[in-house]
């Protein structure tokens, strides 16, 4: 190769050093440098004022797509990615921390059908969640057309929407956008524990139908004077309109005592006002955020307790409160249970029960709950609890109540809300207590040992068993107290060795 060249080879190199210093220094050109510094190759692009300063010096998305192979495009960008569904033979597919590279040669003898997938949700879902925190709603809220105005002026006695300082979603929502509850209608339920009042709310927050199961069977009973206030949606017992006829009134519910041909009172917003203040032996109520899992609740699953825990949420809260008797304090007397469940239509921890589906299957793969969560590109856990709040004010019940729950995720959220909780109650499993019991001859701490007979007696679960089990269970409830933080000791802490899994 001639010698000049090699030269013009090297002109050249310095040339472009020359221009990428330029690009990327912390200020931009100044056109004495360009004239003094540069190669004609730069002056001519000086005349064009043609290029920009850089900020980054590395480009994170030209970075991405260099250490990438496959295709990696812009829309590929900010996506965790990690091999591989549909790679049978890599080791750990489905997780990547066990993931181990392939032999090249092996890779050379077939073509795997996808190589990589991404941890980010699809878009459809970051819309709906982004709208969700920003207040602004993916899918149409309910419209004062459809869902009748909350006719009181917000007053202290109608507590239906969030405090100011409310946290988590609730916050950043315009003053236009506040949440508001509503119930939309109550009614009796005969249950195998005792009778309960079935809520059905309406919100402007999402389009679901979110329940309360409140137990206070003491409002049946009209000639005994209540000793403790009675739990009453004061959205309900509000005034809807000027036209509203006591039938309308009852036919949504608004009425007190015991419907009947001969007993129908419909109640009145000041009948809230009238009530005895609670006597301080009485306990705060028993309440439990509930979430909603048709698995669990409705087919009987076994893969979680969560149909068991519903029942026995139900069941615990029914249960008759001892306290001591008002006239000699030496003497206890019974009064009915107190309290309240809120069913949230929070479908598997919100990722809903399509998702859920396809986790069961990934589970059977190997991975725990909160694994195959983010494998689909879902949060460990997505509900949030501003609509728990407003409803457990709606009802009253946010001077004091007692929690049960093991999801230290539902206690603080909960006193974000201004709910204030007095205690939490564990929720233990049926077949660890009874094991423990078995085993140990002992009860845990604070929990009652399940009594087979009596839940046997009343029915439980839907599919008439008195608790769930197994090892889908174990694995489950180990993934909460393991990964997610329950407080919930496990049995192999306690002795036991069959959970060691
Ligand atoms: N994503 C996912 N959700 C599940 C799975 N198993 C149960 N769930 C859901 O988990 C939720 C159960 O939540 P809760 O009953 O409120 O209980 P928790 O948050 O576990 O906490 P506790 O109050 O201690 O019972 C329901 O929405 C179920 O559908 C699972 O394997 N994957």
């Amino acid at each position: 190769m001639p010698h000049h060249h090699d030269d013009r080879r090297i002109e050249d190199s310095l040339a472009d050093l020359a221009l990428l210093d330029l690009l990327t220094a912390p200020a931009p050109p100044s056109p004495a440098d360009l004239n003094s510094n540069l190669t004609a190759n730069v002056k001519l692009q000086k005349k064009h004022h043609a290029y920009k300063r850089r900020d980054a010096d590395l480009d994170p998305l030209l970075l991405a797509a260099a250490a990438s192979y496959g295709h990696v495009t812009r829309n590929h960008y900010a996506h965790d990615f990690f091999p591989a569904v549909g790679d049978p033979r890599a080791e750990g597919a489905y997780d990547w921390t066990k993931w181990q590279p392939e032999d090249p040669a092996a890779r050379q003898e077939r073509k795997p059908r996808l190589k990589y997938v991404s941890r980010q949700a699809p878009r459809s879902q970051r819309v709906k969640q982004e709208s969700k925190e920003n207040g602004t709603t993916g899918s149409e809220p309910l419209r004062c057309a459809d869902n009748l105005p909350l006719s009181p002026p917000k007053t202290s006695t109608a507590p239906t929407t969030a405090p100011a300082s409310s946290a988590s979603s609730s916050s950043h929502l315009p003053p236009s956008a506040e949440l508001e509850v509503k119930c939309m209608a109550r009614t009796r339920v005969p249950t195998p524990h005792g009778p309960v009042f079935l809520h059905l709310y309406h919100n402007n927050r999402d389009n679901k139908e979110h329940l309360a199961i409140v137990v206070d069977p003491a409002q049946l009973q009209d000639d005994v004077p209540p000793l403790a206030p009675p739990i009453r949606s004061r959205s309900l017992d509000a005034v809807w309109s000027d036209t509203e006829t006591d039938m309308d009134r009852i036919t949504r519910g608004a009425y007190v005592g015991r419907l009947s041909p001969e007993s129908q009172k419909p109640s009145r917003p000041a009948d809230q006002r009238a009530n005895p203040p609670s006597m301080d032996t009485i306990p705060s109520p028993l309440v439990r955020i509930h979430s909603e899992c048709f698995t669990g609740e409705t087919i009987g699953s076994m893969r979680c307790d969560c149909g068991e825990q519903l029942d026995e949420a139900i069941r615990q809260i029914s249960r008759p409160i001892a306290i001591p008797s008002p006239s000699d304090p030496s003497q206890s007397i019974t009064i009915p249970g107190r309290g309240a469940v809120v069913y949230l239509r929070q479908e598997g921890r919100g990722i809903g029960l399509l998702s859920k589906i396809r986790a069961y299957n990934l589970q059977d793969l190997g991975h725990d709950t909160v694994t195959a969560n983010l494998m689909l590109g879902h949060k460990a856990d997505e509900r949030g609890y501003a609509i728990a709040g407003a409803i457990l004010r709606d009802l009253g019940l946010d001077e004091g109540v007692r929690l049960l729950t093991n999801n230290p995720d539902k206690m603080q959220a909960l006193e974000q809300e201004g709910i204030r909780v007095v205690e939490r109650v564990p929720m233990v499993p049926r077949s660890w207590q009874r094991r423990q019991h078995r085993e140990h001859g002992a009860e845990l701490v604070g929990v009652r040992v399940h009594d087979e007979e009596d839940e046997r007696e009343k029915g439980v679960t839907m599919i008439g068993t008195g608790e769930v089990y197994g090892e889908d269970l174990d694995k489950y409830l180990r993934t909460k107290v393991l990964r997610m933080g329950h407080m919930l000791p496990l049995l192999s802490d306690l002795g036991h060795g069959a959970e060691s899994n």
